[in-house]
């Protein structure tokens, strides 16, 4: 059975026998891990890398495909015409990296606490120790160095500054938080492997936790580095993805469409957004289809109506993450996409969002309880219809407006703050980086425009609706503009 393997995705991972022995650690190498990192990548050709790999796997892995540069760093490229369904590569599982590779006693000592991408980079690390004693040398010698990656956790201080707009910036401070919490639980329970574990530093730890997250692939399986196939760069719209066969134990890659020799072949690594690539590989698309923001909401602590309409939000959310139009959101926090209709046609915004915008602007608790018998007249969903009460449906949506428009002012200013494309070059590091955190903001930016033109629409539909009835709402719904976008 193939399932699809999507780059890093929480799923539940079950144990399956290892498929290589862990190694006795070798003390042999004391000296900083990545210096000898550096060593080895200067004696090994990539010309080697495929056949080394084959031996190991006792398989063909591929005949069409050979490893190049190109201007994502390495990269698989078609060594022969290959046609759209073709197998393009095929890496059995015992040609992976596992966290299975972890010698079972020392996989014991780990608490819960220590989570499968921290486990696989335990694997990474204790390769990485072994230099040239490792099995895996020709492979572990090939990954990126902590300075060629561009992963947020890396960036310093001021270069986070840049996005500190985005939701990317909190998310970063979370992950090096989680990294440190799992080091320290690593270092914990592994008190009992001091020569194993002595000389690996935080820095170390994080380092090859960045390279399971941008190079590693999850599936039902769990997650594994899978060389070779991770010299593939990502294309978002590309429809070739990392299959994985659980019976006959392969991970494979069939190609999308025709590619002539010498064409630099890509997969998608998920529906990533720039968020997510940034985050957790390192890199963004200038312009990328997956964009999403994610939006906060919260209710006024002035609000005489909070408790009640935090009861209301509570009983009506739903904890499937994902509603009707595939957005998925939590209680107060909301994803939204590009709405490339901006007519009123099409998915419009999250329905839990405009669920929040009604509650939100309930100013009393009769409009609260309306609302409530509405959505038990239907499905009991809070943003299931439009409300009856044109008026109410208008104000809810112009605070949305404002809200979005608030925050597309931000996001407008952060993208200006950053210069122009052709400023000059100070540091090679800081001027790509800067190019990435441009790419961030201006998706973000596009996605809340393409929101805010949706809802206007809607609105101006509502109110013409409305005005042919009585021509009250319009006029009392554009003072409300002005509130502020601590309303959601
Ligand atoms: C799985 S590896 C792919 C192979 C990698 N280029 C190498 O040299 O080993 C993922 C990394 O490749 C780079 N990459 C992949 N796709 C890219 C893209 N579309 N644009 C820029 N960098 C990309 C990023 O550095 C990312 O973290």
């Amino acid at each position: 059975m193939l399932l699809g393997a999507r780059k890093i995705s929480k799923h539940w991972c079950p144990r399956r026998p290892n498929l290589s022995l862990s190694h006795t650690p070798s003390t042999k190498l004391n000296s900083h891990i990545s210096a000898s990192l550096h060593s080895l990548c200067q004696v090994e050709e990539l010309d080697d890398f495929l056949p080394w790999l084959e031996r190991k796997a006792s398989t063909k892995i591929s005949s069409v495909l050979s490893i190049g540069k190109s201007a994502y760093g390495r990269s698989l490229f078609a060594s022969k015409t290959i046609r759209a369904g073709d197998c393009i590569l095929k890496v059995p599982f015992n040609a992976q990296l596992a966290p299975d590779n972890l010698n079972p006693e020392l996989k014991a000592l780990l608490s819960d606490d220590v989570g499968d991408v921290a486990k696989l980079a335990i694997v990474v690390l204790l390769e990485q120790k072994m230099g040239h004693d490792s099995e895996w040398a020709p492979y572990i010698s090939r990954l990126p160095r902590p300075e060629e990656m561009h992963n947020t956790i890396f960036w310093s201080e001021g270069e986070l500054e840049m996005i500190r707009q985005s939701s990317v910036y909190q998310e970063t401070i979370n992950q090096r938080s989680q990294i440190q919490q799992e080091f320290l639980a690593i270092r914990t329970a592994l008190k009992n492997f001091p020569e194993t574990f002595e000389s690996i530093t935080y820095e170390d730890f994080m380092h090859a936790y960045a390279l399971v997250t941008s190079r590693a692939w999850g599936s039902t399986k769990g997650y594994s580095l899978i060389p070779f196939a991770d010299f593939l760069n990502h294309d978002g719209t590309s429809e070739s993805i990392v299959l994985s066969d659980e019976d006959k134990l392969f991970s494979e890659v069939l190609a999308d469409r025709n590619y002539t020799p010498g064409e630099q072949v890509l997969i998608r690594y998920g529906k990533f957004s720039n968020a997510t690539l940034l985050l957790d590989f390192g890199f963004t698309l200038p312009y990328n289809i997956h964009d999403q923001v994610q939006i906060q909401g919260s209710i006024p602590h002035h609000d005489n109506l909070r408790e009640m309409k935090l009861e209301l939000l509570k009983r009506h959310h739903r904890p499937v993450s994902k509603d009707d139009n595939g957005f998925s959101s939590s209680m107060d926090s909301f994803t939204i996409k590009e709405i490339r209709s901006g007519s009123g046609k099409g998915k419009g915004i999250p329905q839990s969002l405009r669920a929040f915008a009604r509650v939100q602007c309930c100013t009393s608790p009769q409009e609260l309880s309306d609302l409530v018998e509405e959505a038990a007249q239907h499905d009991g969903r809070l943003a299931r219809r439009p409300l009856t009460n044109n008026c109410r449906e208008i104000k809810a949506h112009q605070m949305l407006i404002s809200t979005l428009t608030q925050l597309a002012e931000d996001y407008d200013a952060s993208v200006k703050s950053l210069g122009p494309v052709s400023s000059p070059v100070t540091c090679e590091r800081l001027s790509h980086r800067r190019q990435m955190a441009r790419d961030l903001l201006s998706g973000e930016l596009r996605i809340l425009e393409s929101a805010s033109a949706w809802l206007k629409n809607y609105c101006a539909t509502l109110t013409a609706t409305d005005s042919h009835r009585d021509g009250v709402c319009s006029t009392k719904l554009s003072r409300r503009r002005t509130e502020g976008r601590d309303i959601i």
